[in-house]
């Protein structure tokens, strides 16, 4: 029997036990799904699920130094190749009011397009949507709010103002057949005012459906939400939005983000956001945080026998990408748990 000294043996163990975990990392989230869990105890979910990756624009927009064109480009070409399949690359927003968007002439014409990807861009005006047409723009998405303070914190207008703003976009878009997307933001707490009524949410959700938009996305700007607040918001929107129109856009500031979505996802949406590396902010809600991660909504999905389409891997490495030209670790509890055995 040889002898191992304390010291070589601890290592040894600890080697043994961090590649047993960086193999069981890697062995989940190649695995198609933990179906056997999820028939149990998850039985009646989807088996396909929408996800949205707004982390070129949710997740940039609010970074201080501005971001090279060629690293969003190269960052958004990374997300399409790991099997995105609807990527926000920009905002053709006011360069005074947002900075870091400036550029989104150049984002939108040198991303190298893909069939069957859509890249799609926010609009707040009509000005914004004929931009971004001409750059190339395959979808476009108008923002409104569920508060008056935010609506004019962010867009500078009442809910009203904006509504009628964008029909002008919605109008537009009809003619060019373009699909527009909807948001809303501050569904769960406003940054301003606090708690926001489900029925304001239904309410301008409802204005949204009506002007054209195709789907509306219900955004915790803040990401204060809970499951059962989460829950009761979706009862409350489907009433006036057909649930597969709905899609939920978490923040995860307090944490609650992938709980939420889990929420959502037993009242039956199927269409999340979410940011690579977990990037994200609204420069007009202070303190709040980034996404969900991409990343680590495609390890649940994977977990619960969904399918997003997307190749974790890759996705992994987009984010890392990111994360590394920002000058800090990735947002995501997967790709941090994981970043070791990539
Ligand atoms: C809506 C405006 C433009 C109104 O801003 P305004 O100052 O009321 O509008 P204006 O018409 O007086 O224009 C002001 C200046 O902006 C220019 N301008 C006007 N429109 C455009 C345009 N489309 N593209 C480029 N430039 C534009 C316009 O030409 C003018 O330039 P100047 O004459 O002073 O040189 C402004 O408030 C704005 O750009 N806001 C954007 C704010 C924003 O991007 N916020 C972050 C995105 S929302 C979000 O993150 C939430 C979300 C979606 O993720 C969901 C969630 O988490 O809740």
């Amino acid at each position: 029997m040889s002898y191992l000294p304390l010291k070589t043996m601890a290592t040894a163990i600890s080697f043994l036990l961090g590649r047993q975990l960086s193999n069981f990392g890697l062995k989940r989230l190649s695995a198609r799904s933990g179906s056997t869990y999820a028939q149990v105890a998850f039985a009646g979910l989807p088996s396909f699920v929408k996800v949205v990756e707004v982390g070129p624009r949710d997740g940039l927009q609010n970074e201080q130094k501005i971001v090279p064109t060629e690293v969003k480009v190269e960052f958004i070409n990374k997300l399409a190749d790991a099997g995105l399949k609807t990527i926000e690359a920009t905002s053709f927003v006011s360069p005074k009011w947002v900075p870091q968007m400036a550029d989104h002439n150049e984002v939108m014409r040198k991303i190298t397009r893909k069939p069957g990807i859509v890249f799609s861009a926010l609009t707040p005006n009509l000005r914004g949507f004929q931009s971004a047409l001409a750059a190339g723009a395959q979808e476009v998405a108008i923002f409104g709010a569920a508060s008056e303070t935010f609506s004019k914190k962010n867009i500078n207008c009442s809910i009203q103002e904006s509504v009628e703003r964008f029909q002008e976009v919605t109008k537009a878009a009809k003619e060019a057949k373009i699909p527009v997307r909807g948001y809303v933001s501050c569904v769960l707490g406003c940054p301003y005012e606090g708690n926001v009524k489900p029925e304001k949410v239904a309410e301008v959700a409802k204005m949204l459906l009506d002007i054209g938009c195709y789907e509306i996305s219900l955004g915790d700007t803040i990401g204060v939400g809970t499951p059962g607040a989460m829950k009761n918001l979706i009862a409350v929107v489907s009433k006036v939005v057909p649930l597969d129109k709905i899609a939920v856009h978490c923040h995860d500031t307090y944490g609650q983000a992938l709980s939420n979505i889990l929420a959502a996802l037993q009242m039956g949406v199927h269409i999340f956001d979410s940011s690579s590396a977990g990037l994200g902010g609204c420069p007009y809600a202070k303190g709040a945080s980034g996404n969900v991660s991409t990343e680590d909504l495609v390890y649940m999905m994977n977990g619960l026998a969904i399918k997003t389409g997307v190749d974790i891997h890759k996705l992994i490495e987009a984010g890392h990408y990111i994360s590394t030209h920002l000058g800090r670790k990735s947002g995501s509890k997967v790709a941090q748990a994981t970043k070791s055995s990539l």
